[in-house]
């Protein structure tokens, strides 16, 4: 599996032309852009873990029924320091790194120590974030690295920090229709007060306050949530919404800040600072979007590990929300390198497999209602809220699906009522050998497969004026096992799940986690975007400097 783990990957800066076979509908045009560790040695060192590994951006232009492929490895300060050096000096998620073996290490510590928190790396490898019109490379630290969309170029290095106080924050942010973008963080440091933090930050800069020129500048914290142990805070990879709502479930699967800050001088990495606590509640808060505040009813239920929300919505009182979970971290821990290259079949077996799991939360609790009723009245599903004595409610899922992982949705219908998952299929091992279209209205599935092929996570893109939810197509890329088979892009109907073009290239391509599309404007937008340019400039050229 080294083929498809560890191996460092060329990247492929000339944009190269893929092989197309099928027909490519021709209103699909635009740029799949995506990321995900690419390489895993520098020099004689080498990462431990595959989440560790250097960000390789790439991306499938498409246009005109035909289709480019380019790859660039982010130019983090970690890529540099790590390339001038010549071996690993950044630390990452699963391994550790020590700058200079000259230094004392005693005193680098000690550095460390005062700061409780080391610097972290900008290696962001997980996913693609719009702000505006701009792409940011992300990972889970505080920081994240413009990138041009087109070229793959890295721009400039943002610290969240300089504009909300997180020192983690996810590579899942939601958008909304106004492509503001709502992510969530978590401060560890800030006087000892260990809060989440849920922030906004705008698309444009905001009227009346246009002489603050960049949209970061008006980020605004929407709410924080105090952490129920304030030196061990939650670890969460993404989070829910709905129209009115925000989920966040404060999982027992969390992050020791003590340790962290001893992990440095006892030579041990950030994945060891998190630990699984499996005879603890989950909590499932709820934030109302409208009044900024918590919910105040304590919702909970059993100990679970979460990394990808679906979907939520509002449902007769209720909040309606999916995700993808797990019994434990297994999945972590099956992410190491040592565990994916050798007896590669005994060793990644998942001890859990992920599920699709729904869970209704009551709004409104029903204050006559009997201790140890169910609140929930939505017929559309079997999940549960009992009432206990001390008011709070314990929440129980139904069961929806077993053995995907990296979900996506029609985003139109995010935080709506939905039917469709689109995820990889994953069984006992952590890397996908399908891609799954559930049905949550009918419980049923589609499956798309092929031999020694392993799909990356599928993209639903709608058709223009779609009508129906899967009115659209599915954008995969598919690495294989197979030599004698390039990489392909594969485009799939998303109602019939049936192939209808795959996009061939001979290049070294990775296994990546997540990404995003930009369509291209179609005509009358581009025209429009057009004239407001010669306008602006010729506004720029009546007195305004040029920027
Ligand atoms: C570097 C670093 C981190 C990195 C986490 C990463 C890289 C997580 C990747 C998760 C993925 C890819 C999950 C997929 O489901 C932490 C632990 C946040 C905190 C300390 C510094
Ligand atoms: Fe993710």
């Amino acid at each position: 599996m080294d083929i498809i783990f560890g191996r460092n990957r060329k990247e492929q800066l000339e944009p190269v032309r893929a092989k197309v076979t099928g027909k490519i509908p021709a209103w699909l045009q635009g740029t799949l852009l995506r990321n995900g560790p690419g390489m895993h040695t520098v020099g004689e060192s080498r990462y431990n873990h595959w989440f560790d590994g250097l960000a390789l951006l790439h991306s499938f232009t498409i246009r005109d029924g035909e289709i480019y492929y380019r790859s660039k490895y982010l130019r983090s300060d970690t890529y540099n320091a790590n390339i001038e050096a010549n071996r690993i000096v950044v630390s990452e998620f699963g391994t550790m790194a020590y700058p200079d073996p000259c230094k004392n290490i005693f005193s680098k510590a000690f550095t460390y120590l005062s700061h409780t928190i080391p610097d972290f790396t900008d290696n962001c490898l997980i996913n693609i974030m719009k702000c505006g019109e701009d792409f940011y490379a992300t990972s889970e630290t505080n920081y994240i690295r413009k990138i041009n969309p087109q070229t793959l170029e890295t721009l400039e290095k943002v610290d969240y920090r300089k504009y909300v106080a997180v020192n983690l924050a996810t590579s899942h942010p939601h958008y909304d229709e106004a492509g503001n973008v709502l992510n969530m963080g978590t401060s560890i440091v800030e006087k000892g007060k260990t809060k989440y933090v849920i922030f906004k930050i705008p698309a444009t800069v905001p009227e009346g306050k246009k002489q603050e020129k960049s949209p970061w500048k008006h980020t605004e914290v929407f709410c924080s949530i105090p952490s129920r142990s304030l030196l061990s805070p939650s670890y969460y990879h993404s989070f829910g919404v709905t129209e009115n709502y925000v989920i966040f479930l404060e999982q027992p699967f969390r992050l020791d800040i003590l340790k962290m800050a001893t992990a440095y001088i006892r030579r041990m990495s950030w994945a060891s600072c998190l630990a699984f606590h499996r005879e603890e509640k989950t909590y499932i808060h709820i934030i109302d979007q409208r009044t900024r505040q918590p919910v105040q009813t304590k919702f909970y239920t059993d100990a679970m590990v979460v990394f990808h929300h679906v979907n939520a919505y509002e449902e007769d009182g209720c909040i309606v929300f999916d995700v993808i979970a797990y019994e434990d971290n297994s999945l972590y821990q099956l992410f190491y390198l040592a565990n994916l290259n050798q007896d590669f079949k005994e060793n990644s077996r998942l001890t859990s497999v992920p599920t699709l799991r729904r869970f209704a939360v009551p709004l409104h609790a029903d204050k006559n209602a009997e201790v140890g009723s169910n609140l929930i009245k939505v017929a559309s599903t079997t999940a549960t809220a009992l009432k206990e004595e001390d008011g709070q409610v314990y929440c129980q899922p139904e069961f929806l699906y077993e053995g995907l992982e990296l979900p996506r949705v029609n985003y139109a219908y995010n935080g709506k009522r939905y039917r469709y998952v689109f995820a990889a299929g994953v069984q006992w091992s952590p890397i996908p050998t399908k891609i799954i279209k559930y049905d949550i209205l009918t419980k049923s599935s589609l499956k798309w497969r092929e031999d020694d092929c392993w799909p990356a996570e599928p993209l639903f893109v709608p058709t223009p004026g779609a009508k129906d939810e899967d009115d659209g197509v599915i954008l995969s890329a598919i690495v294989s096992t197979d030599p004698q088979k390039p990489p392909f892009l594969l485009i799939l109907d998303a109602k019939s799940f049936t192939e209808l073009a795959r996009a061939s290239v001979d290049v070294d391509m990775h296994m990546d986690l997540h990404g995003l599309f930009i369509a291209d404007m179609d005509g009358d937008a581009k025209k429009q975007a057009a004239s407001e340019e010669q306008r602006d400039r010729a506004s720029n050229c009546h007195g305004a400097p040029p920027t």
